[in-house]
């Protein structure tokens, strides 16, 4: 269990000074994935630090399974340390040591006898499926191996809590899906406490349970990914929705942005909506998927009337929530939305490389 209390961290002094963190108050309760999001300097990193305390907090406490760790003298702190893990960017392994030397790293620090350290490290790379590679150095590794590796490293001294900060950034989507599977795998066996800091939505709507969102230094939103997810009135909840792309509207019909609003929205909720309204009711985009064992998602439908009441009853009759969507259509999100030809960067299997235009790869 984690719990700030009041957190604020000043960088500089008098009229340099720079409060990062703002008598933030926040909780992780055992056991679960919590991930915190939020613009680009709003503090995430500083938070992580902060739990850590490899920064110091200016004032308030960080209090880690019960034990209040901002007053602590230095040694009992590094002890304290030993219980939080730390996943960074894949890029944070030394390069000169094997995957096996790199996890062995804190129980060498820890004056841990060799023997008893390779059968931690090897147990450790077991675990995170890369038994075959304790020999390899980090060139030699993938970004999802890297990072495999950097996760065993965090989880060596045997801590309740881990923390990652950007740990699957620039990974790609299946990688990071592995990665995120095996940080929930993980937490499941071992009961850890995860803070999972990311920019990625997509990566949230995989690994979390409860979502905070950081903005100037507060806590300014936060909730179980379900609720989010289902209201719309959450800000949040609204940016943690995938919009892709969609077709464009036929003649006579207006586009509307949907979003489940509700836990209980029926499958077969289109047949429904146009059975309510009479009227065409046709699918132009959508992503759906079940977070928690709850149906979840948005559409974009283009709906044969312009009674907004009307359509918005009917929505909301089936657990939904909608507004009129009159700007074009979005172009697709993924990279390759911008492209009119694909060439040399897709690497089929054996390394070969396969090109062509968008329209051939779609
Ligand atoms: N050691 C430091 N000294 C002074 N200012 C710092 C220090 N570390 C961070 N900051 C400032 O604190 C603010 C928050 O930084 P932080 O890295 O915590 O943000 P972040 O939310 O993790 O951002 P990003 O998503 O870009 O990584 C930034 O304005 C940054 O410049």
């Amino acid at each position: 269990m984690i719990t700030l209390r009041q957190l604020t961290k000043t960088y500089g002094r008098g009229g340099t000074a720079v409060t990062v963190l703002d008598r933030l108050d926040f909780e992780v309760p055992t056991g679960r994935i919590a991930a915190v999001v939020g613009p680009s300097g709003a503090g995430k990193s500083t938070l992580a630090q902060c739990i850590n305390l490899l920064e110091r907090p200016t004032s308030g406490s960080v209090v880690v399974n019960g034990e209040e760790l901002s007053g602590l003298p230095e040694k009992r702190l590094r002890e304290a340390r030993r219980r939080i893990g730390t996943v960074f960017q894949s890029s944070s392994l030394l390069s000169r040591r094997t995957a096996a030397e790199n996890i062995a790293l804190p129980l060498e620090y820890l004056g841990v006898t060799p023997n008893e350290a390779r059968a931690r490290v090897a147990e450790l790379l077991d675990r995170v499926g890369l038994a075959d590679k304790a020999g390899h150095y980090p060139f030699q590794l993938s970004g999802g191996q890297a990072q495999r590796v950097g996760i065993a490293r965090a989880l060596a001294l045997r801590p309740s809590i881990l923390l990652a900060d950007e740990a699957t950034s620039g990974l790609d989507p299946d990688t990071t899906r592995s990665v995120v599977g095996l940080i929930r795998q993980l937490r499941d066996d071992l009961d850890l406490t995860v803070v999972f800091i990311t920019h990625e939505m997509d990566t949230v709507r995989q690994v979390a349970d409860t979502v905070a969102r950081l903005d100037h230094g507060r806590i300014v939103e936060q909730g179980t990914l379900v609720e989010l997810l289902t209201s719309h009135e959450s800000q949040l909840g609204r940016s943690l929705q995938p919009r892709r792309g969609h077709a464009g509207p036929e003649a006579g019909t207006r586009t509307w942005f949907v979003t489940y609003d509700s836990t209980v929205v029926p499958g077969d909720w289109i047949q429904r909506v146009t059975a309510d309204l009479g009227t065409a009711v046709h699918l132009l985009g959508a992503s759906v998927e079940t977070v928690h064992g709850v149906n979840t998602g948005s559409a974009t439908l283009g709906i044969g009337t312009d009674d907004d009441a009307r359509v918005a009853a009917a929505l909301a009759r089936c657990g939904l929530s909608g507004t009129p969507d009159d700007g074009p259509p979005l172009g697709p999100r993924a990279s390759l939305g911008s492209a009119d030809a694909v060439s040399g960067g897709f690497l089929a299997g054996a390394g070969r490389v396969r090109t062509g235009t968008l329209e051939d790869v779609a």
